[in-house]
């Protein structure tokens, strides 16, 4: 696989729209071309890349968001391809479309204003009416009640921490939570113990976990029987998260009150109760900015200095880059790996100025800094014997 900057221009492919702001990182001495068969790097939103084939040159797909479940990551892995998502950088707009929905569906605002349109045509009868009819739509006020939050990551501990300022009791389950998300939370969020317990308290229930194997179909007619009857459901993470011929079920019999939801199916949008709004949780241009700034730099960043920062499946690993020429390698997580490489290097009487190898699972990544000035001649040949190591997956030399 080839690979220097100074060969030829990289080329970076979109799918989805990407936000001009970040594709202006990409200003100079890049390509952008969305029809590119074999780019260097993708940059994607919600485009599901599992039926895509993968060109031999692409080096790196950026999420321009959170979730990676639209993206092959263990192919990518096999095949050296580092993935990166934006850690928080939508998050703001998630919380902001939860709590909005969760006052709207509180308060019956989406069944209210669907009835109000239908007085169209009523002329002087409509305030008549609407005095008449408004006793239907009564709704709860969300102050003391319960908010059970599954999953304290970057958005759950927003929605968390703004729902207690809301006046709400708040209740959080995320047994992976990260010691960053944990100095974030307010001590005011109770820590449930198990995710039954959550179930037992909540009036309202929102989740923000990634869909995963673990994860998929989590809501479902035995979880539904641990909740409170008339329980209201926030589903702004995954539809996958969600059962749907048992919410189905659960809100014919009212056991689920109401299902929000920003992953509209056939299913869903014939439901009783449920409100499905097309996907818009990251839709706001503050969000969509950040993302793509984000996604962007890191992707620069590592095409230029082979530095790997958010990362999914690959460790982060940085090295401060010196412009002189640096050997990039993935390779499997197996003894003598960094020995192999720098004895490769010193077959071509280079010395090494500076390391770094960081493991993660069965994979890892080794940068070694070449002290002495490298001649250009030999840079295939030394990239040849490295990829020749056995467990080696890919090398490049920048
Ligand atoms: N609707 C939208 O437009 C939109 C926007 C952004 C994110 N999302 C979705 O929301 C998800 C969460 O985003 P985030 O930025 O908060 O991610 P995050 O990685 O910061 O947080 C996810 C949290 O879920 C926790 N978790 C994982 N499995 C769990 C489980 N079984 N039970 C409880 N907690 C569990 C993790 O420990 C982590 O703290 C994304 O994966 C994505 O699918 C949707
Ligand atoms: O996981 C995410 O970040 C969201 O689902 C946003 O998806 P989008 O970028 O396609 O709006």
């Amino acid at each position: 696989m080839s690979t220097t900057l100074i060969e030829k221009v990289p080329t970076i492919k979109t799918l989805n729209n990407i936000a001009t702001s970040g594709l202006d990182v990409f200003k100079q001495n890049y390509n952008i071309d969305e029809n590119s068969e074999n780019p260097d790097a993708i940059v994607v939103r919600s485009f599901n890349m599992h039926d895509m084939e993968l060109g031999d040159n692409v080096k790196a797909i950026a999420r321009a968001g959170a979730g990676v479940n639209n993206i092959p990551i263990k192919k990518c892995t096999e095949q050296g391809v580092v993935v990166f998502n934006t850690p928080g950088a939508n998050a703001n707009a998630v919380k902001e479309i939860v709590l909005t929905s969760l006052m709207a569906s509180s308060r019956n605002l989406f069944a209210g204003a669907a009835w109000a349109r239908t007085l169209e045509g009523q002329g002087d009868q409509i305030g008549k009416l609407v005095e008449a009819g408004k006793k239907n739509f009564v709704g709860s006020e969300i102050k003391g009640k319960t908010l059970g939050v599954i999953g304290l990551g970057a958005i759950g501990a927003l929605v968390a921490n703004d729902a207690l300022d809301l006046g709400m009791d708040v209740i959080g389950f995320d047994p992976f939570i990260s010691v960053d998300t944990a100095w974030n939370l307010s001590r005011n969020v109770q820590r449930a113990n198990s995710i039954e317990e959550l179930y037992a308290v909540s009036d309202y229930i929102t989740v923000h976990v990634p869909l995963t194997d673990d994860t998929i179909g989590m809501f479902n007619e035995e979880t539904f029987k641990l909740m409170k009857p008339g329980v209201q459901l926030f589903n702004f993470s995954r539809g996958g998260l969600v059962n749907e011929e048992d919410i189905a079920i659960a809100l014919d019999s009212g056991k689920v009150g109401k299902f929000i939801t920003d992953f509209p199916t056939e299913n869903v949008l014939k439901m009783k109760n449920a409100v499905a709004f097309p996907h818009l949780g990251a839709s706001t241009k503050e969000s969509e900015e950040n993302c793509a700034i984000m996604a962007a730099r890191q992707v620069k960043q590592f095409l230029e200095t082979g530095n790997i920062k958010n990362s999914v499946n690959f460790p982060n690993a940085n090295l401060p880059y010196t412009g002189k020429k640096r050997v990039a390698a993935f390779h499997k997580n197996v003894p003598n790996m960094v020995g192999q490489i720098s004895s490769a290097i010193s077959d071509f009487n280079l010395n090494i100025a500076d390391m770094v190898n960081r493991s993660r699972g069965e994979y890892a990544y080794t940068m070694v800094d070449i002290e002495n000035d490298v001649n250009g001649d030999i840079i295939p040949s030394l990239e040849e014997k490295i990829n020749q190591i056995n467990g080696m997956i890919t090398t490049r030399i920048i």
